[in-house]
């Protein structure tokens, strides 16, 4: 398959509104992705956790709100932009849009209301640096991401992963008003960590990415190529987490969760390598190493974070 793909046909759906087809609260709220806002909001509030001095409790809940709005928001923009090969692929049919259960053009509105809303929100609430790191990652995830390099390029989640990454650098600008090393640093780990999380859940979605014709790693590749990727990546993720040990930014318990997390997910990789497989790398045991892989990525992300914290607040119990 080539690398630059013509978009799918979108699907032609009559007019109608939200109220005619009895759209429920948990429609909307689907919209938003929350599970992986879950995950986004905790980064935010890590990075906002590791910054100097000490931020009013009221305005570190608000800056937190508005990290979850705006990443809901441009998951909303995502979906409204995707309905099309959402409604080809097994894994997204039953979504709000694709399932005819939210207009499209309601789906839009929402998405563009809650970015406006959360972007302005933080300005008022902290600074123009939270806000405008803000609406760099709503823009990058919804127009850089979605509706350009997803559906031209194989290393579009490499550099569309970078919108995800963003989350610490908020935190830690809404409590400080500037930038420093750490939060970058935090934004490298969550960089290279996109990769193997993908790609893993990649391996057993590769036939529905095939069908709609989104040219994603395993589609334009191969299997064994993307195996190789998720194992090298891994290793670049496990030097990458230790760098703030390096740096002296971090201490002893920072590096042992690092190193302990870091190995399980190259074993994880190795894993997905070594799995049995055919002459085109497609898996015999039913994908079981990436779901695996899938699953630790997620466990990896949020302990790593956990440990970082832990090991910031036993520092400063410390002095
Ligand atoms: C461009 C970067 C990323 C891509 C392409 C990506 C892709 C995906 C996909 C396709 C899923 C499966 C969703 C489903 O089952 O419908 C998923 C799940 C998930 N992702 Fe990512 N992801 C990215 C970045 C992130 C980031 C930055 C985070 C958080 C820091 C994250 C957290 C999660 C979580 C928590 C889930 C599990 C959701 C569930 O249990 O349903 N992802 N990701
Ligand atoms: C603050 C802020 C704006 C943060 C953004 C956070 C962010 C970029 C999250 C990415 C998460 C995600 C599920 C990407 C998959 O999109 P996809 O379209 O490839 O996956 P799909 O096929 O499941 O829709």
């Amino acid at each position: 398959m080539s690398e630059s793909m013509a978009a799918p046909a979108t699907t032609r759906r009559p007019r109608f509104n939200s109220a005619q087809v009895g759209t429920t609260a948990r429609d909307w709220l689907a919209l938003l992705k929350p599970r992986v806002i879950s995950l986004v909001v905790f980064t935010g509030a890590a990075g906002m956790a590791m910054a100097p001095g000490h931020i009013n409790p009221f305005v570190a809940v608000v800056s937190i709100f508005c990290i979850c709005l705006a990443s809901g928001a441009a998951g909303a923009i995502n979906m409204w932009y995707d309905r099309d090969i959402d409604a080809i692929m097994q894994r997204t049919i039953t979504r709000p849009i694709p399932a005819g259960r939210i207009p499209a053009d309601e789906a839009l509105a929402y998405g563009i209301g809650l970015s406006t809303l959360s972007v302005c929100l933080m300005w008022i609430a902290t600074n123009a640096l939270a806000a405008g790191i803000l609406a760099f990652s709503i823009f990058f995830y919804s127009v850089i991401y979605t509706m350009w390099l997803k559906r031209s390029t194989p290393q579009n989640i490499v550099i569309g992963g970078a919108a995800g990454a963003f989350p610490p650098m908020i935190g830690w600008a809404a409590a400080t008003g500037h930038m420093a090393v750490m939060p970058v640093v935090m934004f490298g780990i969550v960089f290279f960590w996109t990769p193997p999380h993908f790609w893993s859940l990649s391996l057993y979605a590769c036939k529905d990415y095939g069908r709609a014709g989104i040219p994603m790693l395993p589609v334009v590749r191969g299997e064994r190529h993307t195996r190789w990727q998720i194992f090298i990546y891994t290793l670049v993720l496990l030097a990458v987490s230790l760098i703030p040990s390096f740096m002296h930014l971090s201490g002893w318990l920072y590096t042992a969760t690092a190193l302990v997390l870091g190995l399980g997910f190259v074993a994880c990789a190795v894993r997905v390598l070594l799995e049995p497989q055919d002459d085109r790398g497609t898996s015999q045991k039913g994908d079981k190493a990436a779901r695996i892989s899938f699953r630790f990525s997620l466990a990896y992300l949020f302990f790593l974070f956990c440990g970082l914290l832990a090991d910031h607040m036993l520092r400063l119990w410390m002095n």
